[in-house]
């Protein structure tokens, strides 16, 4: 089966992107959301995190999210690693969801991938990108996030002009309507590619 990597930038769209795929049947699998529950049912991560960051970082089995944030987008080495807790499980979560999908593709979506060598385990990948003006409007709109707070995890990101030359597929999300149409055509694309592999 086909691996799929989405991603882009802090508030680019990709979970909106990641929408639209399922709406065409594709199974997608969401690794922010797979830390997110992770780092709230196992111990062995919440122990690990509690040692680096102290005990604020937890109120019982609830990662203290806002508190962990405001630690490690504003300095690289922590960081590092809490990605070098997540991730490992995140990769072994997906590794075992992949086995029951049945599908021609499964879509992967991740705020970074080509930061840390992902897409080298995908077949194709994506990325979204927005005007950073769009992207602090909608984050705004969404979150109500100041624009330091945005500009501290843009800062641990790779620019658009990175991460363009290295995406199998570009998605420019302005309008919704022309991304949905962006989306089927990449949709179609995989899939021939699948078909003549
Ligand atoms: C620091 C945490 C607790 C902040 O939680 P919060 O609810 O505020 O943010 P959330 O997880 O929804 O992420 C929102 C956005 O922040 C940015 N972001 C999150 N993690 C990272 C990261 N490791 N590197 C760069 N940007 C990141 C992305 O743009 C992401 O879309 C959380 O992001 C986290 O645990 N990050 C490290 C693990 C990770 O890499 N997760 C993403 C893929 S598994
Ligand atoms: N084309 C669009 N037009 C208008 N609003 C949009 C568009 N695409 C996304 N949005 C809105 O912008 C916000 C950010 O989109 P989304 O949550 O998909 O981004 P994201 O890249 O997954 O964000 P994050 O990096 O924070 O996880 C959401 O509120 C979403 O509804």
């Amino acid at each position: 089966m086909m691996i799929v990597g989405l991603t882009g930038g802090i508030g680019s769209g990709k979970t909106t992107v990641a929408g639209m795929f399922k709406d065409l049947g594709i199974p997608v699998y969401i690794a922010d959301d797979a830390g997110k529950r992770l780092m709230s049912t196992s111990e062995e991560i919440k122990n690990s995190i509690i040692k680096i960051f102290g005990e604020e970082s937890y109120h019982n089995s609830d990662p203290n999210r806002a508190f962990i944030a405001s630690k490690v987008f504003k300095d690289q080495n922590l960081l590092t690693r809490l990605n070098n807790i997540i991730h490992p499980a995140v990769n072994a979560d997906f590794a075992e969801w992949l086995k029951h999908q049945h599908s021609e593709y499964v879509l992967y979506e991740a705020a970074i991938l080509f930061e840390i060598g992902r897409n080298s385990s995908c077949d194709f990948s994506i990325l979204v990108i927005a005007s950073k003006k769009l992207k602090i409007e909608r984050l705004q709109k969404r979150d109500g996030s100041s624009i330091s707070q945005i500009e501290d995890r843009m800062a641990n990101q790779w620019s658009d002009e990175k991460k363009i030359p290295m995406a199998d597929f570009l998605i420019n999300n302005d309008d919704l309507e022309s991304t949905f149409k962006r989306v089927k055509d990449i949709h179609s694309k995989i899939l021939k590619a699948g078909k003549n592999s």
